[in-house]
């Protein structure tokens, strides 16, 4: 689809690249030349990923365990990669979920949701600012986002909540940064099966979810890979403050969370009972 070397020269940071979308989205960066960096919390699963693309290409990528949360080790990482050298791409792609009745989230709860998704990836975001501003460099940054940006979502209403403040954020740096080369871009995807998704949301089980898809089907990992590739690359050069929706349409028909309407109380007790850890 895309011109061998499209992204040649470009040394990109994957935050939660070591699984799922992100993983999936390194591994087409590095299929069209660029060099990768993944980072995440697991640092295991971060190594065992690393090394099979390492298989798969002959291109470089780097890991860095770093919990997003932490402003002072999103520092510290980017300090550790600008020795070497700046980055050019930063995707913001770690985020956290689960479902669960509003009114049974402790502060906690809400914040553990906030956290990674909001104030890790506007860490992030500012700290790859900050450094490309100083060097006089040019930056792209692309976050992975959700269509609760455009519906709300019930159910899940930290997490819209995070993704929509990182959608205003996408938006006004674009101005703000646009002069200073750098571009701000999202992505809105629907469905798409990872193992953090389906066990957080409580994918499997809730086939109406896939029955309201226009298209009905989930998404393919490389169609969003692809999409990523092309809105980092200088091809999309004139695309800034943008989100784009990959959903097959499902977020024009519903919000995506209508069949947990129908639970019973024992079913939420259930799922309070056996959350599952990200
Ligand atoms: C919208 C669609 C688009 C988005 C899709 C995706 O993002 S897909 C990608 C999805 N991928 C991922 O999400 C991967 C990343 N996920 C993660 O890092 C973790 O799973 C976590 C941070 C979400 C929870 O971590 P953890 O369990 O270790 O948390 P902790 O022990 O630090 O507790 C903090 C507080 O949270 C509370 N609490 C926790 N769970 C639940 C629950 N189900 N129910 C209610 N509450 C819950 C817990 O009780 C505590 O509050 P308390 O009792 O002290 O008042
Ligand atoms: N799959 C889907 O259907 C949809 C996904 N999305 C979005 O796509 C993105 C990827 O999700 P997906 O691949 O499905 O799920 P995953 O659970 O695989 O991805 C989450 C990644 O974020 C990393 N992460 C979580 N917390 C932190 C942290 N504090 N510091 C550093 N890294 C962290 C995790 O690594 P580790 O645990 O090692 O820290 C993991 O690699 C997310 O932004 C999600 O909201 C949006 C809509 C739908």
């Amino acid at each position: 689809m895309f011109e061998t070397g499209l992204l040649r020269g470009k040394r990109i940071l994957v935050t939660g690249g070591g699984s799922g979308l992100g993983a999936a989205m390194g591994r087409r960066f590095l299929a069209l030349g660029a060099e990768l960096v993944i980072c995440g919390r697991k640092r295991d699963r971060l190594e065992a990923t690393a090394s099979e693309m390492r298989q798969e290409t002959s291109g470089k990528v780097t890991t860095i365990a770093c919990d997003i949360r932490d402003g002072a080790a999103v520092d510290s990482m980017m300090d550790g990669l600008w020795r070497e050298a700046p980055l050019d791409i930063l995707v913001n792609n770690a985020a956290a979920t689960f479902i669960a009745q509003s009114e049974h989230l402790s502060f906690r709860a809400a914040d553990a949701i906030l956290a990674p998704t909001l104030h890790g990836a506007m860490y992030c975001t500012l700290a790859a600012g900050r450094r490309w501003i100083e060097g006089n460099h040019n930056g792209v940054v692309l976050s992975i986002l959700s269509t609760s940006t455009i519906t709300g979502r019930a159910f899940t209403v930290p997490s819209a909540m995070a993704k929509s403040a990182v959608l205003a954020m996408t938006k006004s740096l674009a101005v703000e940064w646009g002069p200073k080369g750098i571009r701000t871009v999202a992505i809105a995807p629907g469905p798409f099966p990872t193992a953090g998704a389906s066990g957080q949301l409580r994918l499997e089980g809730r086939d109406d979810t896939l029955m309201r898809n226009p298209l009905g089907r989930t998404g393919e990992h490389s169609e969003l890979a692809d999409l990523a590739s092309f809105l980092v690359s200088d091809r999309a050069g004139y695309i800034n403050g943008e989100m784009v929706v990959i959903d097959g349409g499902a977020h024009l028909r519903s919000s995506g969370a209508e069949d947990l309407l129908q639970w019973t109380e024992t079913q939420w007790a259930d799922q309070r009972a056996a959350r599952s850890k990200g």
